[in-house]
């Protein structure tokens, strides 16, 4: 078991209050219930005698040996069942001692691990310690881990987080990733009201973030999970691509099919919605295309809470696919999501307030063809950076309070909301009151996300395929990825009815707003950035009855109480028609 060296986790996770469900184990105690808290306690407890036995104390840094001892070419240090399964990911490492560390706190909760920060007592420095759960030695987590470790390895740029050192033993069956501490996520920054970004912040945060997917691409690894939270800054303004979990390595030359089960909902493309299994850089510069918007707009422009909506939300921002893409890329939910009529695309007039030079970038990267997004490359060059008001330097961004901070502030905002008194307006900053934005909680992770219509479709699969062979899964195993998506037998395609009007669906999509405006929204909370029922009203993607019936029972049941109530229920999973 490993054994970190100092004070237990406070229990306290300070990040994360408006989460997904997998972020929402928001105590120690809570998240660590069941069979991870007997481990916990044996840490904790190792954790004191290991103190004591190698230190006598709390040991000052220039006690301790001066070297760290990653970066070593040696084999020796790792536990058995480590090499065993991820030898290429430790290769030519050797692992750092837990009891060189002091465990701090717990700032964050992942899928598969839990994230403390820590004080490297080598260095001095503080560090983010993720450490990975081994589920019961499950292979599948050890594989991912694996993944991470090897991308994060071969990655080496200011705009990427780097992976200083692994920390565990060989009598230990946990590992530590060793980070650099982030104090910020760029999602934590802009929940915050008084955070609103300029032209030349976002310029500054864009430039950051392409220049690190510029590094990741140009070295054959796709990240398939950019999103704010994901991109975590410093206190000097630096910005980080970080959690490579779901990270891939690819190779434009030799395509390999990889699943679709990736990307945050509200940031995945509309080509992992129809099930691509062949895909490339386009899935990232899409989610950095919506990051753009949303960085303008002051809130996500497309939060779909189920993979149907939020192609919809795709459909009527930026167009359905033209029939040439729907023919060249066979993908294998066309049928089922393809418009009889196509929607038409409107993103210049949805964010005409935006800077003008952003909307060719937008434009550009949120193109449904992916072959259309270009590259990170000729994203940087592109006019929004080259024009003025240029990117500012990182080191002139605001020095903003610690997130964690905030994140605390926001939960107590949001526990106060629950109680019914958030309604009423709060004073902020002495004298200007305001009231709380009506922001939209934080995406829905890839994995839940995914489960949705995957487990529907293959639900359908397994009823009308003899050989329906793909299963819901919680993460695709990434030496199978490609396993999913496997397209359905024409015969029994069901075809979905798109032709309606669609007058119920409440658009994502806000009226933009200038550089002034968004500032204004800054102070006022409200304004532009309110959900807004578009006037304009495309076809509507509307899945036939049957097919409601037979593969999604849930549905069933909001369609029967929509006839029934006459309210808009069934719209929380399809967009009604008239
Ligand atoms: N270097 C760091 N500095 C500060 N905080 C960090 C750092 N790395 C991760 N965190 C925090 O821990 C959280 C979980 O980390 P991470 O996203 O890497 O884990 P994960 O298991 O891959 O999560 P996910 O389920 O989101 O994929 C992050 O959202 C972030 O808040």
């Amino acid at each position: 078991m490993g054994c970190v060296l100092g004070t237990a986790a406070s229990g306290d996770v300070r990040r994360d209050i408006n989460r997904s469900s997998r972020h929402r184990r928001k105590t120690e105690r809570s998240s660590e219930a069941g069979g991870d808290t007997v481990r916990v306690r044996e840490d904790r407890v190792d954790e004191e005698r290991d103190r004591k036995r190698q230190t006598g104390g709390v040991p000052a840094p220039e006690r301790m040996n001066p070297k760290p001892q990653y970066g070593l070419k040696t084999v020796q240090g790792w536990p058995s069942w480590l090499c065993d399964v991820a030898g290429d990911a430790v290769k030519d490492w050797t692992p750092r001692r837990a009891n060189t560390f002091e465990k701090l706190d717990k700032i964050g909760q992942g899928t598969y691990s839990n994230v403390y920060k820590a004080r490297d007592l080598i260095t001095g420095k503080i560090v983010a310690l993720k450490k990975v759960r081994f589920d019961n030695l499950e292979p599948e987590s050890l594989k991912f881990m694996a993944r991470e470790i090897l991308v994060l390895r071969k990655l080496d740029h200011p705009n990427v987080i780097k992976l200083e050192g692994l920390v565990t033993s060989r009598m230990s069956s946990s590992l530590y990733l060793v980070f650099e501490y982030m104090e910020h996520d760029l999602s934590g920054l802009a929940a915050v009201q008084e955070v609103k970004f300029t032209e030349p912040q976002v310029k500054c945060y864009m430039k950051q973030l392409l220049s690190g997917l510029e590094h990741c691409h140009n070295n054959g690894v796709l990240h398939r999970d950019i999103k704010g939270s994901n991109l975590l800054i410093d206190n000097k303004g630096i910005l980080k691509i970080a959690d490579f979990g779901l990270a891939s390595f690819y190779n434009p030359d030799r395509k390999q099919p990889m699943t679709s089960r990736v990307v945050t909902l509200w940031y995945r493309p509309p080509e992992l919605l129809l099930g691509a299994s062949y895909y490339s850089v386009g899935v990232d510069l899409w989610s950095a295309g919506c990051i753009l918007a949303e960085l303008l707009a002051g809130k996500p422009i497309m939060p779909g809470r189920t993979e149907v909506e939020q192609l919809h939300k795709i459909f009527k921002l930026c167009g359905s696919p033209s029939e040439e893409y729907w023919k060249k890329s066979r993908l294998p939910n066309a049928t089922l999501f393809k418009p009889q009529q196509p929607y038409k695309r409107c993103i210049s007039e949805t964010f005409k307030n935006f800077p003008p030079s952003s909307l060719p970038l937008i434009e550009t990267l949120l193109a449904i063809d992916p072959d259309e997004r270009g590259s990170s490359t000729a994203a940087l060059n592109s006019e929004f950076f080259t024009t003025e008001p240029y990117a500012c330097e990182p080191s002139s961004l605001p020095k903003y309070p610690p997130s964690k901070e905030m994140d605390v502030k926001l939960r107590d905002e949001e526990a106060r909301r629950q109680r019914g008194l958030s309604g009423k307006s709060h004073v902020v900053d002495g004298n200007r009151r305001m009231r709380p934005r009506d922001r939209v909680s934080r995406a829905v992770p890839a994995p839940e996300a995914n489960a949705e219509l995957q487990t529907n479709l293959d639900r359908w699969r397994v009823l009308t395929q003899a050989n329906g062979k793909s299963k819901s899964e919680k993460f695709p195993p990434p030496h199978q990825d490609g396993a999913v998506g496997h397209p359905p037998d024409k015969s029994h395609n069901v075809p979905l009815s798109f032709g309606a009007p669609d007058t119920s669906f409440g658009s994502s999509i806000f009226e933009s707003k200038s550089s002034s405006s968004v500032n204004d929204t800054a102070t006022t909370g409200g304004g532009p950035s309110r959900k807004r029922r578009t006037k304009k009203e495309g076809p509507c993607m509307v899945p036939s009855r049957r097919f409601i019936r037979a593969f999604i029972p849930s549905a069933v049941t909001l369609s029967m109480d929509f006839r029934l109530k006459g309210k808009g229920s069934v719209s929380e999973v399809f967009p009604s028609r008239r």
